[in-house]
């Protein structure tokens, strides 16, 4: 097991990653006393890993609430019933909640715990690529409405995060690639040698080989470590890991969180922040297409569909919770492992981009 530190004073909290973790009692012993637990998951991860974790957990006071997969189901009707629970059950203050899934249950069982009793504690234990390289770390919490991605929602930082890399061989391969596109992300925010790295290991991505992926899984909570430690609620540079998050919110809300998973939005969005970047002049020409390629061999789509207008998404864009004095803020690219936060990207040079990301190929 390895142990990645999030330095926030007396907020800190350990990120755990190893195999097997979700069934050792030693993983969740410090993090967990005596007061009741209630572990929120979903229908797809309850019947693989809910019993190890119960097993782990035997002789605690522990309820389960079990919601339905899928983005659009981190929802307002999903905290009311959450909440409705932990109101049903007399939840004292005391109470863990443990959200055990990928980053929709993580967000609203976090939010959960933000706004129960004005806030109580709770243990991410991430089961998907995403949630463990991104989602479970940094405390962000949040549900979507219909006007906006995680619009409604709070800062609370987790007691531990328990990261079991051996979930991921269970994942759906859509699931996964979409986790890769956050692993990217850090690549080209924080280290182009990641770039490199995870450039030359495509094959071994693929695969899902056991040492590429506890590779990315280390890396990715390092670097996000060293973000949300200097800037835990987004005053500063913790905006950098907004990158490709602009355009894909505004993909997901478009398509009522039904047609993309998260990553697979943040993906399209990274190739047009980084065509963005380089139709401005902020970067030289040839990391958009090399992110595209990256994405594309990795699995992940990188073009703007025929079916969704541009200026539909700038409409979308307006509600981004970067946006500041009715500036808007785009996190863009000033070289391979380098963002910056711009507020000078006139209208018609994102509907540009937007429009230059077109599939080239109308039936891709
Ligand atoms: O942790 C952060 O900060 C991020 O922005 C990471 C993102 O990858 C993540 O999707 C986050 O939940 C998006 O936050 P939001 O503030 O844009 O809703």
């Amino acid at each position: 097991m390895r142990t990645i530190d999030i330095p926030l004073g007396d907020r800190s909290y350990p990120v755990r990653i190893g195999e097997g973790l979700l069934a050792d009692p030693a993983a969740w012993a410090p993090h967990v006393g005596q007061a009741p637990i209630l572990i929120v998951t979903n229908e797809t991860v309850a019947p693989l890993y809910l019993p190890a974790v119960l097993g782990a957990l035997k002789g605690h006071d522990v309820d389960t609430f079990t919601m339905a997969d899928g983005e659009a189901e981190k929802n307002w009707d999903n905290w009311r019933a959450l909440i409705g629970r932990l109101a049903d059950r007399h939840a004292p203050r005391d109470t863990t909640l443990v959200a055990l899934g990928g980053g929709v249950v993580g967000d609203l069982c976090g939010f959960a715990a933000a706004t129960w009793m004005r806030g109580i504690r709770f243990i991410q234990a991430p089961t998907t690529l995403l949630a463990q390289v991104d989602a479970s770390v940094g405390g962000k919490t949040a549900i979507n409405i219909p006007q906006g991605k995680n619009l409604v929602g709070a800062f609370h930082q987790p007691a531990a995060v328990i990261a079991d890399t051996a979930t991921l061989r269970t994942l759906p391969p859509r699931e996964y690639r979409a986790g890769l596109a956050e692993v990217l992300k850090y690549g080209a925010i924080c280290d182009a040698g990641f770039i490199d790295w995870i450039e030359a290991n495509i094959d071994a991505l693929r695969a899902m080989e056991p040492d590429a992926l506890a590779e990315i899984v280390e890396r990715s909570v390092r670097y996000k470590a060293e973000v949300v430690g200097a800037d835990e609620r987004e005053q500063g540079v913790r905006a950098i890991l907004n990158f490709g998050h602009t355009f894909g919110h505004a993909l997901e809300t478009h398509t009522g969180y039904q047609r993309y998973l998260h990553g697979e939005a943040v993906a399209i969005g990274m190739v047009v922040a980084a065509t963005l970047s380089e139709s401005r002049g902020l970067l030289a020409p040839g990391l958009a297409r090399r992110l595209a390629d990256i994405q594309s061999a990795l699995g992940l789509p990188v073009t703007v569909p025929a079916d969704i207008d541009a200026p539909d998404l700038l409409q979308h864009m307006k509600l981004d919770k970067k946006n500041l004095a009715g500036r808007r803020r785009l996190v863009l690219l000033s070289a391979p492992g380098k963002a910056i936060v711009d507020e000078d990207s006139a209208d018609a040079d994102i509907l540009a981009a937007l429009n230059a990301c077109r599939a080239e190929d109308p039936a891709a």
